[in-house]
C-alpha cells in the first residue's frame, strides 16, 4: 500500500512517524511533501524508507491513500492543486476539522475521509476520530479503518457532532496538560516540593489512572469511590473541586464552538 502526506508538520509528521513505527517497511510505502523542506527531511533522516515527493501533485500520484495534513485555510487551495491528479480509485482522507465531506465529494471524484488525529498518536495510543463520505461502502471503511487501528483506536462519529468529540479527544490532551500542570504548581506553592518532584508524581498518577481506566475496567466514578472513603482526606478535596469545576467545562464547549465557526481561514490559521 502506498500512503502519501501533503504536509508533514505536527500532525501529518506525526502520522508519518506514528506509521512508519507500527508497519514494516514491506508493507507500507510512504511519500511525503512538505511546503519547507527542512520539517520533512528531520522524518526522513529517522525514517530512510519514507520517500520524499517534491509537491502535492507528485505526491498524490504516487499514493493509493493520500492524507492531507495542511492547516484548514491552505486545504481548499491544494485540493484545487491536486484535482487533476486524482483518480476514481484514490482514497482521499483530509485531517482538517473546517472542510466538510460534502465539499471534497463535491469536487473531488474519488473517495473521500475525514480524520481527526490526536496528540497521543506520538505514543500510538489515543483516538482519530473518523468521519466517511458517502462514496465510502463497509469493505472501504474497514480498509480504512485497519490502518487507523495500527496507530491508534479510530471512533467513527457523525460530522454534525465533530466539534464536541474533537474537543474531548484532540484539544482535550492540552487541557488535561493545562489542569495537570496548575495540580503540580500548586503542590510546590503549598507544599514546598521542587517543581521536578511534583511533575513526576503527576506524571505517574497520571499513566497509572489511565491504565485504571483504559485497561482495568474502572469508570470513573469507580476510582471516586474507591479513593475518597468516607470521611477521608479526599472527600474534602473533592469538596473544592466541584465548586469550583461546575460550569467550566460548560464554558469551554461554548467558547471552542465559538471559535470554530470562524476558523478556516488563511487569516485565522496565522493567528
Ligand atoms: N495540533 C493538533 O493537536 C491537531 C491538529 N489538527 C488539525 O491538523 C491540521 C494541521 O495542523 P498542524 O499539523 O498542527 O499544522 P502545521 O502547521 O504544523 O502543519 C501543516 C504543514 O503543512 C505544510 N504545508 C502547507 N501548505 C503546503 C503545501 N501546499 N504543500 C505541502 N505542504 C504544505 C506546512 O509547511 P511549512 O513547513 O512550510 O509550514 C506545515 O508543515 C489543522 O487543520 C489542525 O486543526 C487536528 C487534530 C489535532
Ligand atoms: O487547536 C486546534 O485548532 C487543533 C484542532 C484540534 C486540536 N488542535
Amino acid at each position: 500500500m502506498r500512503i502519501g502526506f501533503i504536509g508533514t508538520g505536527s500532525m501529518g509528521g506525526m502520522l508519518v512517524r506514528a506509521f512508519s513505527q507500527s508497519t514494516p517497511p514491506s508493507e507500507l510505502q510512504v511519500v511525503a511533501c512538505n511546503r519547507s523542506p527542512e520539517k520533512l527531511a528531520q522524518i526522513t533522516s529517522r525514517f530512510p524508507h519514507v520517500e520524499t515527493a517534491a509537491s502535492p501533485e507528485e505526491t498524490v500520484s504516487r499514493s493509493d491513500i493520500v492524507f492531507l495534513c495542511v492547516k484548514p485555510g491552505d486545504a481548499k487551495g491544494v485540493i484545487q492543486q491536486v484535482l487533476p491528479y486524482i483518480r476514481e480509485n484514490h482514497y482521499f482522507i483530509s485531517i482538517n476539522s473546517a472542510v466538510m465531506l460534502e465539499e471534497m465529494e463535491a469536487i473531488l471524484p474519488c473517495r473521500v475521509s475525514k480524520i481527526i488525529p490526536s496528540i497521543t498518536q506520538v505514543g500510538l495510543s489515543g483516538v482519530t476520530l473518523v468521519m466517511h463520505g458517502s462514496r465510502m461502502h463497509t469493505e472501504e471503511r474497514r480498509f480504512i479503518e485497519g490502518w487507523l487501528e495500527r496507530i491508534s483506536k479510530p471512533i467513527v462519529v457523525e460530522e454534525s457532532d465533530l466539534r464536541v468529540c474533537s474537543d474531548l479527544s484532540s484539544c482535550g490532551p492540552a487541557f488535561l496538560a493545562v489542569m495537570l500542570r496548575e495540580f503540580a504548581m500548586a503542590a510546590v506553592r503549598q507544599g514546598g516540593i521542587p517543581r521536578d518532584l511534583a511533575d513526576s508524581l503527576v506524571k505517574e498518577m497520571t499513566m497509572g489512572v489511565g491504565k485504571l481506566l483504559t485497561e482495568e475496567g474502572f469508570e470513573f466514578e469507580d476510582i471516586i469511590r474507591r479513593v475518597a472513603v468516607p470521611g477521608g482526606i479526599t472527600a474534602e478535596g473533592i469538596k473544592v473541586l466541584h465548586p469550583s469545576l461546575h460550569g467550566v467545562f460548560d464554558q469551554l464547549l461554548v467558547t471552542t464552538r465559538s471559535k470554530s465557526k470562524h476558523h478556516g481561514t488563511a487569516e485565522h490559521d496565522h493567528k
